[in-house]
Parts: C-alpha cells; structure tokens; sequence
C-alpha cells in the first residue's frame, strides 16, 4: 500500500478515518520505524516529538518526499516544556516512546533512570486523561524480572514446565532483584507507570493501550560507540556485538551468555503497533506482549549466530577467538542483574488483533547485519586508521 491508498479498513471492516499523532521519542529506534511505516502506508499525521531528529532525517526533507506536511518535527524536552500539552491537545492519540532504556544505564544512572522512565512520563498520562486522548504507552518486557522458573533447584524438572517461565501479561508476577541491585531501577519505573495508567483507566476513564516489546531488533538502533555514539558508551547487544564484529574484536558474553531472549524483527513488531492505532475498540484497556516466541536464544548462541551471519554479509572470515568472557562486574560495574529468560504469551494479541511475528532469527540478522555493513564498516576503517584524537 501506499501513501495514495485510497481506503484503508480496520479489522472490523469500518473505514480508518486519518489521525493526527503526537509522538513523543519519534527520533529514536522504534519511532524511526513506526514514522517510516505511517508515511508510507497510511494518511496519518504525525507530530513528532524528540530531542534529536537524526533517525528520521530522511522523512523530513522538504518537498522531495510525498508524505510533506504530514509529518513535522518539534524538537523538545518533555521534562520541561509547556508546548507538550498543547501537542497533545491537538492530537487524537499520543504514543510515548521517550525514556532512557539501556541497561548499562540502570545500574549506573538510576536517579535518571527513574526520573525518564516514571517521572517525565507523568504529565504525558495527565494531559491524555484530562483532555480525553488516547495513549499508547511503552513499557518493556523487563516488568516480568526474573521467571518463577529461576528460583528452583537447577535440576527441578519443573523448570522444563512452560508455567514457570512463559509471560503472561494477566496472571505472571513481576519478580524483581534486591534494591541493593540497581539494574531493576528501570524495570521497577515501568512497572509503576503501567499501574498508574492502569489506574487513570479504572478510575478516570483514560482510553490507554500499554505495550510490552520483547527485544526488539533492527537497523538504527542504538550507536556505535566512537562513529555515531561516545566511544565509552555501552549500547544494547545488538550494537554491542555489530561494533566488536565490524572491528574485528572477540564478542564479549556478560556472565557466560547463558541468559536467553527472544528477538524479534523490529518490522514485524511495528505491524502490530499499527494495528493497535488502527483499531482502538480492540487495543483499548489491554497490555500487549509484543514479541516471537520462536526466536528464543542464549546470548552465547546470538553471538555465535552474529559471527556466522556477519561473515557471510561482509565476505570477511571471522576472527580465530570469536568470543570472550567477561563478568558483569567489569562489564556493567556494581548493581547489575539480569532476566534469566523472556518467552512471550501471545494469546492476548492473537485474540485481539490477530496478530503474528514473521522473520527468523536467521533472516533479521542478515537484513540487519547487511545494514550496520553497509553503513559503518568504511567509517571504522577510517577511526581504526587515523591515530587517537588528543
Ligand atoms: N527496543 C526495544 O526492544 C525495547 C524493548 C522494551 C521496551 N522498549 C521501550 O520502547 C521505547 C522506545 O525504545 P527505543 O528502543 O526506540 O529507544 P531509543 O532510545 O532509541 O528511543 C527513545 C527516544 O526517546 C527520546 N527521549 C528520551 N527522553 C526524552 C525527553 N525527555 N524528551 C524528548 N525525547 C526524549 C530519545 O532522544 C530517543 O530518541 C522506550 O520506552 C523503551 O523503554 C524498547
Ligand atoms: O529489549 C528489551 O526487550 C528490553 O530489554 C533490554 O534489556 P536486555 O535484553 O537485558 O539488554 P541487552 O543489552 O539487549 O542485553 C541482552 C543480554 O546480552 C548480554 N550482553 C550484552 C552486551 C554484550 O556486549 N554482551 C552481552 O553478553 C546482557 O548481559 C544480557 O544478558 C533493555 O532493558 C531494554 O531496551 C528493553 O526494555
């Protein structure tokens, strides 16, 4: 479909009427996305809210592209700037993405950790609840913590049963670490904007959806530290591995890369963000798991995938000591924990909005891994040949 497409229906058949949505954290991974796919693909209108706008550069070039107008960008701080209440007043829907959401933060940056995560997003969930708007708000796959699974004896058979360890968005428990273990900083934010937007729900009729992404993977995301990002700074793993891999360093595994995740393509996740600002009667009121069971993996396992993938995209053989060991101590200093294990339920989603993830874990790395080729291995050439800057 293109931006021309003249009718689009919901899943109901009812004619899609175009929105006008402020989106607040537009200039980051996933907003980059869901932009691109509402230019391309629908007649909604985006206000597009962020402290950069690099991301989405390429949508905002005046009159070379057939979307202008439908897009504007306004570039501010949402911790202290009185435009956000008018944005959201003149908006249908407000999706909020902004929040600082690295783990090498959480441990070591909790104060504004906390403050991104629950704090700022305050006036966003006020402003929607007093003026009547919808909100679509991000929350994380991390508010599960660690699975029930985790805490059984190591040989408990058990741990094999699926109800101790698939998440559930109605019936699992958010299982946190200590206080003293900072990471849960962010995960424990989440979860109280979630309550809090449960409760403007129940008591003050908030129309919200709440969405919970399970490592979500793709092109743009992140930084590579020392080309488009500080070069001490440590970005999510995916960024991690393509930066050890383009400059030809072992990938370093956090505590034996034995926990497991799921990935899932960020474009087959931002089909079902479209279906949820597309159809409200069926997204309204509801927390979504979004991500593919499918594609579970250690991190040991991704690293040894990434290896292969990489060296097939780049012609390059990969190095003779792909991996390396090191302790999260060294790796992300004091305070840091981790989530054993994230397998998503999709009942609710399916019910819902019928929706299904799509891409092998395979075949989003080769499209993944052939764009971070593409984009930074000349650059780290150059940074690995000229001498240290003073
Ligand atoms: N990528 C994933 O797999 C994933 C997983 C779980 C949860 N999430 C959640 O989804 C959301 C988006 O994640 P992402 O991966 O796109 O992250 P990102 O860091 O790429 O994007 C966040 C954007 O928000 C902006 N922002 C932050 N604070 C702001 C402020 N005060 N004012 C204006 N803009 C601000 C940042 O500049 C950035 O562009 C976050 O809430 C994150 O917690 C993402
Ligand atoms: O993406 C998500 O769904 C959520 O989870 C992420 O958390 P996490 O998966 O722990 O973060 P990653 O940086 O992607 O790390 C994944 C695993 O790889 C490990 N890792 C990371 C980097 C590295 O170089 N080596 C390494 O072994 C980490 O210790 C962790 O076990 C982030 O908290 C959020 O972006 C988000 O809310």
């Amino acid at each position: 479909m293109t931006s021309s497409s003249p009718v689009r229906v919901d899943l109901d058949g009812n004619t899609i009427k175009p929105l006008t949505i402020c989106m607040i954290g537009a200039g980051g991974f996933i907003g980059s996305h869901l932009c691109e796919k509402l230019m391309n693909e629908t007649n909604h209108t985006v206000l597009a809210v962020d402290v950069y706008n690099d991301k989405i550069k390429h949508l905002l070039e005046p009159e070379s592209v057939p979307w202008t107008g439908r897009i504007q960008f306004h570039r501010l701080n949402i911790k202290n700037d009185s435009r956000l209440e008018g944005l959201i007043k003149c908006s249908d829907l407000t999706i909020n993405l902004a929040a600082i959401c690295t783990p090498a933060d959480y441990n070591t940056r909790p104060l504004d950790t906390i403050y991104s995560n629950f704090i700022d997003a305050l006036p966003v969930v006020k402003y929607c609840s007093e003026n009547n708007k919808r909100l679509i708000h991000f929350s994380t796959c991390e508010v599960y913590g660690k699975t029930i699974g985790s805490y059984l004896p190591k040989d408990s058979p058990l741990r094999q049963d699926p109800a101790y360890y698939i998440l559930k968005e109605d019936t699992s428990p958010c299982i946190f670490g200590s206080v003293e273990k900072q990471r849960w900083s962010y995960a424990c934010a989440k979860q109280l904007i979630e309550r809090l937007i449960y409760a403007e729900g129940a008591e003050n009729g908030l129309e919200f959806t709440i969405v919970r992404p399970f490592n979500w993977i793709g092109p743009r995301m992140d930084f590579i530290p020392g080309i488009d990002g500080p070069s001490e700074g440590v970005p999510r793993v995916l960024a991690c591995f393509s930066n050890n891999l383009l400059r030809r360093e072992p990938l370093k595994l956090v505590d034996g890369g034995e926990s497991q995740r799921t990935f899932i393509y960020i474009k087959d996740a931002i089909e079902a963000v479209l279906l949820m600002i597309e159809n409200p009667a069926r997204a309204s009121g509801h927390i979504f798991n979004v991500g593919n069971p499918n594609n579970e993996v250690t991190v040991r396992q991704l690293a040894e995938m990434m290896t292969q993938v990489y060296s097939k995209v780049s012609g390059e053989d990969s190095i003779e000591t792909p991996t390396v060991d090191v302790s999260s101590k060294e790796f992300y200093g004091e305070g840091y924990d981790d989530s054993d294990k994230r397998i998503p339920d999709m009942t609710i989603i399916n019910k819902q909005l019928g929706w299904n993830p799509k891409t092998s874990l395979w075949d989003l790395l080769e499209s993944t891994l052939t764009y971070q080729h593409r984009t930074y291995a000349e650059a780290i050439k150059q940074a690995i040949a000229k001498p240290a800057a003073n």
